[in-house]
């Protein structure tokens, strides 16, 4: 299922006197099956246009189209809810959402919401207990007594008990120590692969974006600059730096790198001239290394 979103707009309390302009003119494609990584400085609009994504806001102008189905300013709330069913969202801190007694009542309250049966909510609230990781005996248990990783885990397999065919990440390893943000994000790479699942990622992490992304679009000022590969994207620093974004530790290393080889080749570059005479006394002195 691609998405597209063309010119698209977006106005906070629009028609109010506190009317406040958080996206113009937003252009993107995002493939299926792709994962897209959403990047910008603060205040770009990231979580305004993933918020457009599932339904959960509606463009002020332009049009948002989630496979084939369109949101527009106009669009109504049953088809807004047909959406979230094909898209889920991990916000920030998404175990702030937990609320049953127990992890698998937790896992089981979306799906059974929308009307699956008790036994197949069951049977799919177990398979991500496993798949993500998690000792099947914590089924049982209250989510408030698991670790900090452990919750987040149930939170996500909350989000993914939909069987969402896109999924959208806002800073999901926000608050995670280096180990657990490794593991989550190592997660989601897996799931992508595994289950298929285009994959959004908003994130102020340009390693992340391009480590896991195959495709990244560049938010600044409430609307899209630059859309393509981690490749493109990131090779195109001036740029970046014009957006107030930096360059992600590898490709910085990368570059750094091939300014020293670049700098260090006037150095150990020969004319042909000094070449021959450096060959010339090589054979004169025996030396038969090459
Ligand atoms: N509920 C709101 N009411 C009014 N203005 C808002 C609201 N939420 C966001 N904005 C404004 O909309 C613009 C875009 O905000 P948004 O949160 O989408 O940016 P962001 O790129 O996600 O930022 P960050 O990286 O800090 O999360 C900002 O100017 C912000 O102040």
């Amino acid at each position: 299922m691609d998405i597209s979103l063309q010119q698209v707009g977006y106005l906070y309390g629009k028609d109010t006197p506190f009317e406040k302009r958080a996206l113009h003119g937003v252009e993107a494609t995002i493939p299926s099956g792709s994962y897209t990584a959403i990047i910008g400085h603060t205040g770009s609009g990231k979580s305004t246009l993933l918020m457009h994504l599932n339904g959960l806001l509606k463009p002020s102008e332009g049009i948002v189209k989630v496979g084939d189905v369109a949101i527009h300013a106009k669009t109504k709330g049953k088809e807004l809810r047909e959406i979230r069913r094909h898209v889920g969202i991990v916000f920030q801190f998404p175990e702030h959402q937990l609320f049953e007694e127990t992890v698998l009542k937790d896992i089981m309250f979306g799906p059974l919401n929308f009307g699956v049966s008790e036994e197949v909510a069951e049977k799919r609230a177990y398979e991500l207990i496993k798949l993500l990781g998690l000792p099947e005996d914590v089924a049982s248990k209250s989510p408030f007594d698991l670790s900090g990783g452990q919750m987040r885990r149930v939170a996500i397999a909350g989000v993914l008990a939909f069987n969402p065919s896109i999924l959208i990440l806002d800073e999901p390893t926000a608050g995670l120590d280096p180990r657990g943000r490794k593991e989550i994000m190592e997660l989601f790479h897996y799931l992508h692969k595994k289950e298929n699942l285009t994959t959004i990622l908003v994130t102020h992490s340009m390693d992340d974006a391009a480590r896991y992304a195959d495709h990244v679009i560049v938010m600044h000022d409430g609307t899209s600059v630059m859309t393509g590969s981690p490749t493109e994207i990131f090779g195109n620093e001036e740029q970046l730096l014009a957006y107030r974004l930096g360059l992600p530790k590898t490709v910085k290393f990368q570059r750094d790198i091939e300014k020293l080889i670049d700098r260090s080749l006037p150095e150990i570059a020969l004319t042909d001239e000094q070449l021959a005479k450096m060959i010339a006394q090589a054979a004169q002195e025996g030396d038969h290394s090459c």
